[in-house]
């Protein structure tokens, strides 16, 4: 049994964690953490618990006591806010899932850049995984202390291109991402933007040229095309809860037809358990609420250009679904253990 504490069990992704890990066989939450809620009982803040999952939240205070009794803490906090309680489980020799930022990029400059903050520890970036383990990262994982857990933009571009990248099919500088996200990517605290009135029947771009993102898809992105990679990433806010769909556009380097790129992404996915290489054209609705990744490529002949799209579930691959995936990868457990489930349609 893995012994798990979760910090930020009342947000977004947290409740998701939560959810994941209460059926999960392999694995005990011995506490949940929040900060505006302590002493009250999980399934008072999600209702969707009660009578399955009624313990009383701890405060931020409390964790460093409780570290003795887990053998994993996952942090679901605002970005900047998780390397504190990495540094307490470093020193208690506890392994760490941060959901958030604060170690994925490997350059302190590079976090500057991009988040307009310092990074907290950076002592221990070199300890810290980039958790996509579809990138063939299954090792490192294993072994290593601390997960970076990616963005939920990222995973899904990142899956959707590393093919094209990894056959050395498409110009480098030729790359475009337009993507699209359900609100509960922007996570559960209050903000206009996500009010009701603000986002219902409307869509629209946001971040352009400025999202964080955009460095992290681009590091990425370049140790696999192992050559520096810059890229238009656009973001959308679409009315729906969750689900991002991302639609990346290249120019192809040679001829090549749809055929040959399809028999290449399967080769690439043959054994991922979570990425689904499909001939449709990929929809939200078939990987909510699962950890899935669902990929389709067209090409079109007349520009020579390359569309591969991908869709997932923010909250789930994007987010809870992939740092239990890389839990179970750290644990020596199945990597669909408790992950092993099919989207509800309708
Ligand atoms: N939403 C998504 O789709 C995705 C989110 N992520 C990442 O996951 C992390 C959480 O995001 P999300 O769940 O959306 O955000 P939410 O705003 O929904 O939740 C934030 C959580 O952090 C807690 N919190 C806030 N401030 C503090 C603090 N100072 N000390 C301790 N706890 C604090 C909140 O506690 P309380 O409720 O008690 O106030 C809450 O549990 C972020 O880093 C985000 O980038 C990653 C991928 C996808
Ligand atoms: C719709 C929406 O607002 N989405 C968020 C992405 C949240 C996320 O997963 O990213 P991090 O973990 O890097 O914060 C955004 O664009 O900021």
């Amino acid at each position: 049994m893995v012994r798990v504490g979760i910090i930020g069990a009342t947000g977004y992704a947290g409740q998701q964690l939560v959810w994941y890990l209460n059926m999960h066989k392999n694995a005990e939450i011995k506490f949940m953490v929040s900060n505006s809620y302590v002493g009250q009982e999980f399934s008072e803040i999600y209702r969707n618990f009660k009578k399955f999952l009624d313990d009383k939240l701890i405060g931020v205070e409390d964790v460093e006591s409780k570290l003795d009794e887990i053998d994993v803490l996952f942090m679901a906090l605002p970005h900047g806010k998780s390397a504190p309680f990495v540094k307490l489980a470093m020193d208690k020799g506890i392994k760490a899932i941060d959901l958030g930022a604060d170690f994925r990029l490997d350059s302190e400059e590079t976090f500057k850049e991009w988040y307009k903050d310092d990074y907290k520890h950076p002592e221990f970036i070199k300890d810290a995984v980039y958790g996509l383990p579809e990138l063939k990262r299954r090792e490192e994982i294993k072994n290593c202390k601390i997960i970076a857990n990616p963005g939920c933009y990222p995973t899904a571009s990142i899956l959707a291109l590393a093919p094209l990248l990894e056959n050395d099919l498409i110009e480098k500088d030729s790359i475009v991402i337009d993507a699209k996200s359900g609100v509960s990517g922007a996570g559960r605290s209050a903000k206009i933007a996500s009010l009701y009135t603000e986002c219902n029947e409307s869509i629209k771009a946001y971040g352009v040229t400025t999202h964080r993102h955009t460095a992290e898809i681009e590091q990425e992105l370049s140790k696999i095309g192992e050559e520096n990679i810059a890229l238009t990433f656009t973001p959308h806010l679409v009315p729906m809860n969750r689900g991002i769909l991302s639609v990346t556009y290249s120019k192809l380097k040679k001829d090549i037809s749809e055929k040959e790129i399809y028999d290449l992404y399967n080769k690439f996915y043959e054994n991922e358990y979570f990425v689904r290489v499909i001939n449709d054209l990929p929809e939200t609705r078939f990987v909510r609420g699962t950890n899935l990744c669902d990929i389709a490529v067209r090409v079109d002949k007349r520009t020579n250009r390359v569309i591969a799209i991908s869709a997932i579930d923010n909250l789930i691959k994007g987010a809870a679904g992939q740092a239990i995936q890389n839990m179970n990868i750290m644990f020596g457990l199945e990597e669909n253990d408790g992950l092993d489930i099919l989207a509800m349609n309708p």
